[in-house]
């Protein structure tokens, strides 16, 4: 069967760096009839079969960054492809951040040893041959990485109080690369950027303005 609109939910996804306000932003959406609000599957990734895989990758990388992102890969695909009756079905992050961005950082640092990562490749290929997974919008908050950062420290998540400035700077220039100066890796949809470094409000006020637009414009395709 095509992966049409008439069988699928219009498919958002929002990215974003840590700590540049996707949770906030994705409240706004949540109790609305049509909308089907999927955020990360943090709590998923802090226990499997009692392990916590977000609290192991980062404390031992190098050991757990393969298990950890695999499972990943599984919990977003699992989101993606998971059935909805709503029109609207908007994620916080997909499978491709997933590979572009943390598999990709991770890779690069050397943290995920090349044999694992060509493994991460090979599924992450496959998955998207199977097109299985169809999105529509793409809306990239855009926040600098000293507010992300600010951010971060401020809701304190335990497994993140090593994460360093640094480690949000790089996170934030991939992201650019893929999502603003688009040269890493191909766009799955048309992006919407909206600033985050703004406050909620803001940010929402922003989307509102940009919203038919994006709609009017995919939903024609
Ligand atoms: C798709 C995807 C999300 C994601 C989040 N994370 C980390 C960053 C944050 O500390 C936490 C929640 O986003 O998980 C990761 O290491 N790899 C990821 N891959």
């Amino acid at each position: 069967i095509p992966n049409t609109l008439e069988n699928r939910p219009f498919t958002v996804v929002v990215e974003g760096n840590m700590g540049c306000g996707k949770t906030t932003f994705l409240e706004r959406f949540k109790g609305k009839s049509n909308i089907c609000v999927l955020s990360e599957p943090v709590e998923n990734w802090r226990n499997v079969n009692g392990h916590n895989l977000l609290h192991l990758m980062y404390e031992n990388p190098e050991t757990w960054s393969f298990t950890f992102q695999s499972y990943v890969q599984l919990t977003m695909l699992q989101n993606h492809l998971l059935p909805t009756t709503c029109a609207v079905k908007i994620m916080e992050r997909s499978i491709y951040s997933a590979r572009y961005c943390f598999v990709e950082k991770l890779t690069r640092d050397g943290v995920l040893p090349l044999p694992s990562a060509a493994v991460m490749d090979s599924w992450f290929k496959w998955i998207l041959q199977q097109n299985f997974v169809q999105v529509d919008l793409l809306i990239y908050l855009r926040s600098s990485p000293e507010v992300a950062y600010e951010r971060i420290l401020k809701r304190k998540r335990p497994e993140e109080n090593m994460v360093s400035l640094d480690y949000v700077k790089y996170l934030h220039e991939i992201h650019e690369n893929w999502l603003y100066f688009k040269t890493l890796f191909t766009c799955p949809a048309p992006i919407l950027v909206l600033n985050a470094d703004q406050s909620t409000l803001d940010v929402h006020a922003e989307y509102e303005k940009w919203k038919p637009d994006f709609f009017r414009k995919t939903l024609n395709n």
